[in-house]
């Protein structure tokens, strides 16, 4: 089975954003503006919480592909790319994440 990637979703988003609307769901978010992308993320997290408090694995796993959807709508809501949250995640490598927590505290 070709692997696909998370980058192969953002494409997608961007041709989407780019694209007219009829039939599209991140057309539709994306018209809605990034408060309600936003909104929508924060739904999906708590559903992602709710499926790892009760331990359903395949639930979690469904919730967690939705949460990542949803986060790239909102970070194409807002601009971002997902090369700059990557990057952002690079700049971490050479630290522990005890070390990074208490970088942020300085
Ligand atoms: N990966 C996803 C994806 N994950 C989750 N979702 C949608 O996110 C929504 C979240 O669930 P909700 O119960 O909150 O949805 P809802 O009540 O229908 O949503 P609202 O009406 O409140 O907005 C569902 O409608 C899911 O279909 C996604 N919608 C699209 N994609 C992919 O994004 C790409 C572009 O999709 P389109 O823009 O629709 O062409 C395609 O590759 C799709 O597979």
């Amino acid at each position: 089975m070709p692997r696909f990637t998370i980058h192969d979703l953002a494409e997608t988003i961007d041709a989407r954003a780019a694209a007219g609307g009829e039939g599209s769901y991140t057309r539709k978010l994306l018209d809605k503006g990034a408060e309600h992308c936003a909104k929508k993320f924060g739904e999906e997290a708590v559903e992602t919480v709710i499926a790892a408090v009760e331990n359903d694995r395949a639930h979690l796993i469904a919730e967690g592909a939705d949460l990542l959807y949803h986060f790239l709508v909102l970070l194409k809501a807002r601009g971002i790319k997902l090369e700059e949250v990557e990057a952002a995640l690079g700049k971490r490598t050479s630290m522990s994440g005890l070390e990074e927590k208490a970088s942020r505290k300085e």
